[in-house]
């Protein structure tokens, strides 16, 4: 049996810092939700008569607002000027869950039900960071331990060398784009920098060592200059220097 609408679900990484969002409920579940939203750096608003000590410990955050109450419509008006960015049902009260997506859906704002995927215009997947690097797992609302399962087998496949490998790679991307104009060349190069042998290097401690040196070889002058000799003399712009620094690790 397949979940209503979940055939193809469309996957996405969004950018929450400084939207409003509400969650409606206050135990485990939506404590997990709100400290992923506060992480997120989303202005979150909280609505629930009871809550865990985890969310109210959260409580003094500027980015959030806690409000003792039952869910009623009258949310939608208070928020009325800052549209919410998304909603998340997280209460135990089916009939109320049901309700908040009929709402939501009224004010055409997008719609996780803790317990009905079926009516949620988006679920949450079971996640692996490293820095930079995210990694998420999803089944679609088929098994939900299943995807914390692979994620945790993927956790233990990616290590701590992911981050930083990540951040040189994100580092020397940008330092590539502002100096390499011809795109065929700077595509080549971001394809040949994933070859390069980085990893044992970052494993056994060496890459810092490593990394000062390539970046001194990249902003030299001398390469500079060779640079603007070999495209006077070509025409046209050849840095495979940059994979030859990179190869001889
Ligand atoms: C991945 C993760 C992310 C997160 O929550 O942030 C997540 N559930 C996690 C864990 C988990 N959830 C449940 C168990 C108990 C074992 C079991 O039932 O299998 C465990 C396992 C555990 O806790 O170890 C119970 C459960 N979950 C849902 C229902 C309702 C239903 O299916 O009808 C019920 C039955 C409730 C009941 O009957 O009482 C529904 C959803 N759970 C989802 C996400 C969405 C689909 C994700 C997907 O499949 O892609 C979806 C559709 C909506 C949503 O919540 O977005 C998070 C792992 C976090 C991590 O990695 O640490
Ligand atoms: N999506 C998931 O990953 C997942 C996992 C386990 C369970 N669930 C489902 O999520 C639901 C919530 O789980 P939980 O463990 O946090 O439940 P819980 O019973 O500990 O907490 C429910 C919360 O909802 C609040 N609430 C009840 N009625 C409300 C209303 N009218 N307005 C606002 N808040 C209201 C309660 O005060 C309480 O804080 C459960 O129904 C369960 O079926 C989902």
């Amino acid at each position: 049996m397949e979940l209503n609408g979940w055939q193809h679900p469309f996957p996405v990484m969004m950018n929450l810092a400084r939207r409003r969002c509400l969650i409606v409920g206050g135990g485990p579940i939506a404590e997990r939700k709100l400290r992923s939203l506060l992480a997120a750096e989303a202005e979150v608003t909280i609505v629930s008569p009871a809550f865990t000590v985890g969310i109210l410990e959260l409580g003094h955050q500027p980015n959030l607002i806690v409000k003792r109450q039952s869910y009623d419509e009258s949310i939608w008006i208070t928020h009325g000027e800052a549209r919410f960015a998304l909603v998340i049902a997280a209460t135990n009260d089916a009939q109320v869950n049901r309700q908040i997506a009929k709402d939501a859906n009224a004010h055409d704002v997008l719609v996780n039900i803790v317990d009905k995927p079926e009516l949620s215009s988006f679920i949450l997947p079971s996640v692996v960071r490293r820095g930079k690097l995210v990694i998420t797992v999803s089944t679609g609302g088929a098994s939900p331990s299943a995807a914390r399962k692979i994620a945790k087998e993927i956790d233990k496949t990616y290590g701590d060398e992911y981050e930083i490998y990540l951040e040189f790679l994100s580092e020397t991307r940008l330092f590539i784009q502002e100096r390499v104009k011809d795109k065929k060349a700077r595509q080549g190069l971001f394809k040949d920098m994933l070859a390069w042998d980085l990893m044992p290097l970052i494993r056994e401690g060496k890459f810092e060592e490593w990394k000062e040196k390539f970046n001194l070889a990249l902003q030299g002058e001398t390469w500079m200059q060779s640079q603007e000799q070999e495209q006077v003399e070509s025409g046209r712009p050849s840095w495979s220097f940059i994979n030859e620094i990179g190869q001889h690790v």
